[in-house]
């Protein structure tokens, strides 16, 4: 379903606003319908006082023009944006479950299926920026939303780059998924996702993540490599999260690896056909 108009200016008048689905950064979210189409998505507000309006404009046309030819399952898409005297509004892909990073804390952890399914569908969406040279730079649970059917959808492109950079991101969030690269200013490539997918995966495991400490420890503990897997995670979770949290970026495994990594396919194996189990029974 497409949001109507790409040539008509979009105006507020067009959509039907429902409920608020909560405060993200920098503005409020809202559930809105198309009035013309009947399409729902999320409307997320901005004041443009509250932001330094002229980079904004430029950013948000760069960010809808990269999202505009990103189309991934799991990638959630920014459709377009519009504003008003006072204000910006952007049209996002509306995720019917909301936040990921609250079903975390709420579970405590993820069972190894789940967080598998979660981790497979992450490198299914990193290798498809990848190969666009986009990095995502960003991921942490706080980025990722789940659609209807329980798939993840991961967000937040405010801060994508193009590869290869070495822009320093705003150190404003959370320290804890930053690479020992990015920590020392260097420039940084793709490989800066593959630490961030290990992060993700420890943290759906174990409940908190790998370098957890105050900021100064966590910096330390990340470039020294210094965390602890705890017994309950499986040796085969243990082995992939290993292969990914390598301070070399170049050692970290590769995305087609970690789909086809043991513990992805113990997990995530396709439901057979009956055809295909009655082939395989006949092989054994
Ligand atoms: C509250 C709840 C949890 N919630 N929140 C969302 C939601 C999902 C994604 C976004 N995305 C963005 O904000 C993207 C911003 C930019 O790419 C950007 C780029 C350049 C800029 F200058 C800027 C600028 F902000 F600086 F202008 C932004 C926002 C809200 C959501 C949803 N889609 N479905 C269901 N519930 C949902």
């Amino acid at each position: 379903p497409q949001v109507s108009s790409n040539s008509k200016p979009m105006h507020l008048g067009m959509f039907e606003i429902g409920r608020p689905l909560g405060k993200g950064k920098f503005g409020r979210v809202y559930l809105a319908k198309e009035r013309k189409t009947g399409f729902v998505c999320a409307l997320k507000v901005l004041h443009k006082n509250e932001l330094q309006t002229g980079r904004v404009e430029t950013q948000l046309r760069r960010e809808v023009e990269i999202q505009s030819n990103l189309r991934h399952p799991n990638i959630l898409r920014l459709f377009g944006h519009f504003h008003d005297s006072k204000r910006v509004f952007l049209i996002i892909e509306f995720a019917g479950r909301g936040e990921l990073y609250k079903m975390l804390r709420k579970a405590g952890s993820f069972s190894e299926p789940r967080a598998a399914s979660y981790v497979a569908q992450m490198a299914s969406a990193l290798a498809y920026l990848h190969k666009k040279h986009v990095i995502h730079r960003d991921i942490k649970p706080e980025n990722i939303l789940v659609g209807s059917h329980g798939e993840i959808k991961l967000s937040d492109f405010g801060w994508s780059v193009h590869a290869p950079t070495n822009r320093r991101t705003t150190l404003c969030g959370t320290l804890d998924y930053l690479p020992p690269e990015m920590l020392r200013g260097d420039s940084h490539g793709e490989k800066v996702d593959l630490w961030s997918l290990g992060v993700l995966m420890y943290e759906f495991l174990v409940g908190n993540a790998p370098f957890e400490d105050t900021p100064i420890e966590t910096q330390k503990r990340i470039v020294k490599l210094n965390f602890k897997i705890p017994d309950f995670v499986s040796a085969e979770a243990k082995d992939l999260i290993t292969r990914l949290l390598r301070l070399d970026p170049e050692k970290r495994l590769p995305l087609d690896q970690v789909a086809q990594h043991p513990w992805i396919l113990k997990h995530c194996s396709k439901p057979q056909t009956a055809r295909e189990k009655q082939r395989n029974n006949h092989q054994r």
